[in-house]
Order: C-alpha cells, then sequence, then structure tokens
C-alpha cells in the first residue's frame, strides 16, 4: 500500500456542462458562426412552387445542403420534423427501450434549436407525431410541394422508411402548375431526393465504390487522403422565408409524450442538444480554451469535460457538420498552431467516416451475431451476468465505474467503451449485440454505423479480422487511471481507500461475478482471439426474428 496515498475523501466532482459555455455565450457564438456561414442577399433562387425539407439525423442549418436546394429550387420551404413513434419502440433482438430518456432529451433540445434558429432566418419547424411515411405524401399534397428534401441514410431501418416515402409521394397527384418543368395540365408526383450529408468526404468522391471499399480502414484513410478533397460548407442564405402558411406548426415535444421519464444528470457531464451548443462547443474547444492541440495526448482520458472533443453528441444528431469541424481545423492551423494533435482530429473523423460508408458495403451483416465476416462462435446470453455489466456491478471498478456514467450521463470515453466492450464479450462471453443494444438504448451519441461497426470490432467478428483485441482491466486500470480518481468519481464508496488500490476488485467493494480471462497479468491489446469460452446460452430475450435492420 503506498504511503503517498491519501484516505481522505473526496468531494464529489460538480456536473460539467459541455459546453463549458452559459447559455447566453452560446447563443452568440452560435449566432456569430452562423453569421460567417450565411451566403450573400444575392444567392440565386430560381424555384417555384412549394418545397419540404424533411428533417432526420441532421438537425443542423450550418451547411445542410437538403435544407439549401429546397430553398433554391422553389418559392416557399416547409420545414418538417417528423416524430416516429418507432424510435421509441423496443431494440431487435433484447427488447431495450430504442432510445433512453437522456437521448429523448437531448432530441428535443435539438429540435427546440432548430426550430429557433429556422425562425431567425424566417421560416419555421413544423413538428408533427407520426411515421414519415404517412405524414409526407399528406403535407406534399396538402402544400402542392413539388419535392421532398431529406439527408441519405445507409442503415436498413432508416431505408425502409425512405422506400415507403418515396412509395407514398408516388400516390399523391400533383398538378402540373406546382412542378416545374412539366407539361402543361399533365399530373405529376411529387419527388423524394435524398441527399448526402453525414460524412466530412463525400461518398460521390471516394476513389472506390462503397462495396469495393477496404477491409483496413488504414487502406482507406490513406486512399481519401491522397484522392480525395473535403467539400466547403454549403453557405445558408440569412434570410430563407416566409415560408407557406400553416395553421399550427406544433409544439417540441416534451418527454413525457414519448413515455419517459425525465432523469437528471446529477454528476459527470451534461450535454445540450442543438446546433447552438454544438458551435458553442467547437469554438470553446479550438479557440478559448485551445484544447486541440494537446488532443492527441489527452484522447485516451476518461474524466472530465475536456479530454476529447465531446463532438460526437452532435455529429450524431446532425447538429454539427464534420466538414464544419474539418474548416475549423485548417483555420485553427493556420492561425495558430498545426501539429499531430490538431490532424488526430481529423483522423478520428475519417473513422467515423469509414463506419458510415462500411454500413453501405457490409448491409444488415453489421447486426448479424458473426458479422460482416460470418464468425462463427458460442456465446452466452445470460441475463444476471448482462444486468450485473449493465448496472455496474461486475465488482472490478473500472468496469463499473464506466457503466455508472453510462446510465448517469448518456456518454462514455472511447477508452471506456473499448474497455467495458472487451470485458462483456471476452471476459463474461456474452452475446455482444447485447451490449451493442445497450448502448444503443444509452449513448447520447448513438449511431448505427458507429455503434456497431465498433462493437463488431470489439466481438471479433468486424470486416477487419485484425481487429481483434482483448483489454486487460489491470492494465487499463494501470495505464488509465493509476491513482482510481476516475474509479473514485464514480464508485464514492471507494474515495475512503489509498489511490492505489481503489481499481483493485474485492477492495472494500463487492466480489467480481467472474475471474478475469488472463487473471490479472493480462497485457494491454493482447490480440487474443475471440472471446472467451462458451458457457451455455440461456436468455429470456427475443429469439432473433430474421434480417436486422
Ligand atoms: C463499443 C463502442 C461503441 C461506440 N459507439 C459509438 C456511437 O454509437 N456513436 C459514436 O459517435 N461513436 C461511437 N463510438 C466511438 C467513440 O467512442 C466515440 O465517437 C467517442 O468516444 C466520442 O467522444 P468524442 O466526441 O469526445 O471523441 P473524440 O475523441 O474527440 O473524436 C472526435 C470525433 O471522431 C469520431 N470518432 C472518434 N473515435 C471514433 C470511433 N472509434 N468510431 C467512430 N467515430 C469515432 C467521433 O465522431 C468523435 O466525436 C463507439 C466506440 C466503441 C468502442
Amino acid at each position: 500500500m503506498s504511503s503517498s496515498s491519501s484516505s481522505k475523501p473526496e468531494s464529489p466532482a460538480p456536473v460539467s456542462q459541455v459546453p463549458g459555455l452559459d447559455p447566453v455565450e452560446m447563443e452568440r457564438v452560435a449566432g456569430q458562426t452562423l453569421q460567417r456561414y450565411s451566403a450573400s442577399s444575392s444567392a440565386k433562387r430560381n424555384g417555384r412552387g412549394v418545397a419540404v425539407v424533411w428533417f432526420r439525423n441532421d438537425l443542423r442549418v450550418l451547411d445542410n445542403e437538403a435544407l439549401y436546394k429546397a430553398w433554391v429550387s422553389s418559392q416557399e420551404v416547409l420545414a418538417v420534423y417528423c416524430v416516429d413513434p418507432r424510435i421509441f419502440g423496443s431494440t431487435h433482438y433484447f427488447g431495450f427501450p430504442k432510445t433512453g430518456a437522456l437521448r429523448a432529451q437531448f432530441l428535443i433540445e435539438c429540435l427546440a434549436d432548430l426550430k429557433k434558429n429556422l425562425m431567425k432566418r424566417g421560416l419555421n419547424l413544423l413538428i408533427q407525431h407520426g411515421k414519415p411515411e404517412e405524414i409526407l405524401p399528406d403535407l406534399a399534397k396538402a402544400f402542392g410541394a413539388h419535392t421532398v428534401y431529406a439527408q441519405k441514410e445507409t442503415c436498413s431501418e432508416e431505408l425502409n422508411v425512405e422506400r415507403l416515402v418515396s412509395k407514398g409521394l408516388q400516390r399523391v397527384a400533383l398538378p402540373s402548375s406546382s412542378v416545374q418543368s412539366s407539361k402543361p395540365g399533365s399530373v405529376n408526383n411529387p419527388k423524394l431526393q435524398l441527399i448526402w450529408g453525414t460524412t466530412m468526404y463525400h461518398i460521390d468522391d471516394l476513389p472506390f465504390d462503397t462495396s469495393s471499399l477496404p477491409d483496413m480502414y488504414t487502406q482507406f484513410r490513406k486512399s481519401v487522403e491522397a484522392k480525395c478533397t473535403v467539400h466547403g460548407c454549403i453557405k445558408i442564405p440569412a434570410s430563407l422565408g416566409p415560408p407557406p402558411s400553416v395553421e399550427d406548426w406544433g409544439c417540441v415535444p416534451s418527454l413525457d409524450q414519448f413515455g419517459l421519464q425525465s432523469s437528471i444528470v446529477s454528476k459527470g457531464m451534461k450535454f445540450v442538444g442543438g446546433e447552438s451548443a454544438a458551435l458553442g462547443r467547437v469554438h470553446e474547444y479550438f479557440w478559448k480554451k485551445d484544447l486541440v492541440k494537446i488532443y492527441k495526448h489527452t484522447r485516451n482520458g476518461m474524466l472530465g469535460p475536456d479530454y476529447s472533443t465531446k463532438f460526437s453528441p452532435w455529429l450524431a444528431s446532425g447538429s454539427l457538420s464534420p466538414r464544419f469541424i474539418y474548416e475549423e481545423v485548417k483555420r485553427y492551423e493556420k492561425e495558430r498552431e498545426a501539429n499531430d494533435s490538431t490532424y488526430w482530429v481529423l483522423f478520428e473523423l475519417i473513422w467515423r467516416d469509414y463506419f458510415r460508408f462500411l454500413s453501405a458495403k457490409c448491409g444488415n451483416s453489421l447486426f448479424h451475431l458473426g458479422g460482416p465476416r460470418k464468425v462463427e462462435h458460442r456465446w452466452i446470453q445470460e441475463r444476471t451476468l448482462f444486468e450485473s455489466w449493465r448496472d455496474g456491478h461486475t465488482g472490478y471498478p473500472l468496469i463499473d465505474a464506466n457503466m455508472k456514467e453510462l446510465s448517469t450521463t448518456g456518454f462514455m470515453s472511447n477508452r471506456g467503451r473499448q474497455i467495458v466492450c472487451s470485458f462483456l464479450v471476452r471476459d463474461m462471453g456474452i452475446d455482444w449485440r447485447m451490449g451493442a443494444e445497450w448502448f444503443e438504448t444509452c449513448l447520447l451519441d448513438y449511431d448505427p454505423c458507429s455503434n456497431y461497426g465498433n462493437w463488431t470490432y470489439g466481438a471479433g467478428v468486424g470486416n477487419d479480422p485484425r481487429e481483434d483485441r482483448y483489454f486487460s482491466i489491470p492494465k487499463q486500470a494501470q495505464n488509465y487511471d493509476p491513482d482510481g480518481e476516475y474509479v473514485a468519481y464514480w464508485l464514492p464508496q471507494l474515495r475512503s481507500l489509498p489511490k492505489d488500490r481503489r481499481n483493485f476488485p474485492g477492495m472494500a467493494y463487492i466480489k467480481p461475478v467472474v475471474p478475469l480471462k488472463f487473471g490479472n497479468a493480462g497485457s494491454r491489446h493482447q490480440n487474443q482471439g475471440r472471446g472467451s469460452a462458451a458457457r451455455g446460452a440461456n436468455f429470456g430475450g427475443r429469439q432473433p426474428r430474421g434480417q436486422r435492420r
């Protein structure tokens, strides 16, 4: 036991607001940024009639190509968000809530902010409850809209909605007067125009077809870095209005409308949804705190708001454009400093791009037990063991602290995610999809491509066979939480222990539910093949029903 360790209880760290700017400052920064990225008043607009923008995971104004195209192609833009009841259903295999209360609250904040920002530009946001395939054709008909513009998605639940919307629009007959370039007297259908907008590199610029996307990230990265350029952000005109006349624009929903109870973030990070908060965080991270220049050295941290960018929840909801981050990196490199760290933010965003393109290549296999490589392995689905992981009662402080952070805040560091994933699939031998679906419930930044892409890698069933790692808990604790500050923050009962004993399972803490696969001596990042020995499967959850997504 180290004598330097203090046994004095530490006071709990306060809740950190991410971004750390106050709301007035956040608004100011967002307003200035949006202004800087606005097109001049002479921006060209030749369209006629009404165009609908169907907002999905692109809840922003800045660099929103669907919004821009709708404006250019019409006299009036109707902006719509459909609160689809399916996103509040259950996850596919194990029946967890598809959207937990924290992400639902984040979404509500995103919608409120989007509505406000659209109103500043002379538009509004029509909020409707129901399925897009039922709402959008009705709206197109009522407003005589010639086109519904929306951001293109890549996973099958979302693709299915796109197909249904498109089919629904085909049943709407519009008079020729509302459709440009149609013959007088002819009858036309409104069209669904899907626009690529989620990634930093544009899909059309890739030097290969997504079907022949490289199986190795490094090969992908080197190729796009050498052969592609990142497009500049689309400048949205300062004035987009007026919108068509609408009797009732609908209200921003509340949590109880989703049947969810608000869950207060009492410690850790409190993220605020919406583009204004996103732009505030970017400003803070780059310009106010100069954190980007040390990112590569801090990014493996677990405690506090500033060890990494924390951009992911806004990227996942589309409140933040990756191309905007790219431009800010380039501006920072020009105006302040270019180094490994400034580059590394882009390196990580390329991972995000890669998982998005991979989802287009792999299709549903990303969600299947054997993953894209159809790996055969026996997993268990034992509920009590899984619940000890989910609830942070495994007896391993590092696992339990991370899982408590996830359920309290909806966020977990990248380091934490890799560790708890490895523990679940390799030390417990549990079906990786249970972990992935629990992340789907909880994460503020949940994105099917990044979530299932990372889980398949963690479980050793991903498209790249080399991404098959075992994370040793003792080694990870030693390297990333040597003083047990992180675990003591989330597990207050450990605060009275000397710092060098806090990360020890069994020390004044619960008995571990499973032994570690390699005992306490496992080394970091061992390549140990897949998972631990299978222990007879039994789980009361639903059986897989056919194709996932
Ligand atoms: C099991 C597991 C599940 C994950 N699920 C998700 C998810 O649902 N949604 C999600 O956005 N990320 C997911 N990640 C990736 C990563 O953990 C988060 O993007 C990151 O922790 C977010 O924090 P940050 O914004 O501070 O990241 P930073 O370290 O600041 O990175 C900057 C940005 O790069 C991107 N990025 C970084 N690492 C990755 C990665 N490994 N894969 C994809 N993009 C990355 C993110 O958009 C991130 O915001 C998962 C990782 C693991 C191991």
